[in-house]
């Protein structure tokens, strides 16, 4: 049965229909931070020679070991940016998202910021969208359907059918979507699908979005058009956090800043211009008709046969990295203002006001 518009309608409707702004401009002041944040996890390890590997699966009595995946990492986002998170493949660049989001079980030390203050991972989960590298989806849905299908989990269930509608209809048009409404999402082009995800996080309208390899597996046309998206975004007031693997020189245009991980720790961050003096301070000069994303993270990346030099070389930016100005003024731009942890129950009026269900 329908769900109609009640005529006296909760705070909370209310407050959905006031501010769902997404196809005008939001004016969100939010920065996350994150500070000396190190994330450890438990691993399995398998007993090392055939015999060792075989007898631990037989037995499936293994010992577990932990992992640092995140080393003393510390950098921002705020509404209006787009920032890039790039590094060769493990250096962390899904843990990072995963982490600074409250969105990753282990052991984690250093502190979240939101405007300064130190907050609790139940609000970092509700103000923030993330879009995952691998969706799940049940694909004999047409996108039309799973988007509603969203909205009755996502969104409040005090919300009337008609509003309902007219949200997803609206994000439907503004991610580009309207003309496969009635595809199955198994017909889908990866590009269609990708925006389909993002549209699933942005049914609650977040002021944070973090988006996990968007483009990996798309074309270069599909591929921009997803990092379109994400700029347009932020430009309408999110903060926009996204790894990506090695984008073309136009794609890493559309981003404000970077930041460049290597083996789990911060190598650089800031906008592409500083990028370039970094790496040209330190004797490396990406050459005009480069990649520079490509140059950038291959001189992060550790070579196979010249696994020892590489990692010395690495070592050696980001300890230069820490110490350069870049890193010295953005440590001063973040904000710590000393109070309790944020929780979901006592949030002041501040943070209430970008939570939507
Ligand atoms: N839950 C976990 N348990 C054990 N190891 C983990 C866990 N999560 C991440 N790791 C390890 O941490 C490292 C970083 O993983 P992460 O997925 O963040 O890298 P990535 O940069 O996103 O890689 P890719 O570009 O290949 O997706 C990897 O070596 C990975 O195996």
């Amino acid at each position: 049965m329908e769900r109609s518009c009640p005529v006296e309608m909760s705070h909370s409707v209310m407050k959905f229909i006031e501010m769902s702004p997404l196809l005008g401009n939001q004016e969100h002041n939010l920065t996350l931070s994150w500070q000396n944040f190190t994330v450890k996890v438990k691993r399995s390890q398998v007993g090392h020679g055939s015999t060792g590997a075989w007898l631990s699966r037989l037995i499936s009595c293994r010992n577990t070991e932990e992992v640092t995946i995140l080393e003393n990492t510390s950098g921002k986002v705020q509404s209006g940016n787009l920032v890039a998170v790039m590094g060769s493949s493990g250096c962390g660049k899904t843990s990072l998202l995963a982490a600074v989001s409250s969105r990753i079980k282990g052991t984690i030390s250093g502190e979240v910021l939101l405007c300064g203050r130190p907050v609790d991972g139940s609000l970092l989960t509700r103000i923030s969208g993330f879009v995952p590298q691998q969706d799940i989806t049940v694909e004999s849905l047409t996108a039309k359907e799973h988007l509603q299908f969203m909205s009755y989990i996502r969104l409040d269930r005090e919300l009337c059918d008609n509003i309902r509608r007219k949200w997803v209809q609206a994000l439907f048009l503004d991610l580009n979507l309207a003309g496969c409404e009635d595809t199955p999402i198994s017909a889908l082009s990866g590009g269609e699908r990708k925006r389909l995800s993002l549209a699933v996080e942005l049914l609650t309208d977040p002021p944070l979005l973090l988006c996990d390899e968007p483009t990996t597996g798309l074309d270069s046309y599909n591929a921009s058009t997803v990092v379109e998206k994400l700029h347009h975004l932020a430009s309408r007031g999110k903060a926009v956090l996204c790894s990506i693997h090695q984008p073309t020189s136009d794609l890493l245009s559309c981003f404000h800043k970077m930041i460049l991980l290597a083996g789990g720790r911060v190598a650089f961050q800031g906008t592409l211009a500083q990028a370039y003096t970094f790496f040209s301070n330190q004797g490396l000069f990406c050459p005009p008709s480069y990649n520079p994303a490509e140059f950038f993270i291959q001189k992060l990346s550790v070579i196979p046969g010249e696994e020892e030099a590489s990692s010395r070389k690495i070592e050696q930016l980001i300890e230069a990295f820490s110490a350069s100005e870049v890193e010295q003024s953005l440590q001063l731009s973040v904000p710590h203002i000393q109070t309790a942890r944020s929780s979901i129950t006592e949030i002041s009026n501040d943070f209430q006001k970008y939570i939507k269900m």
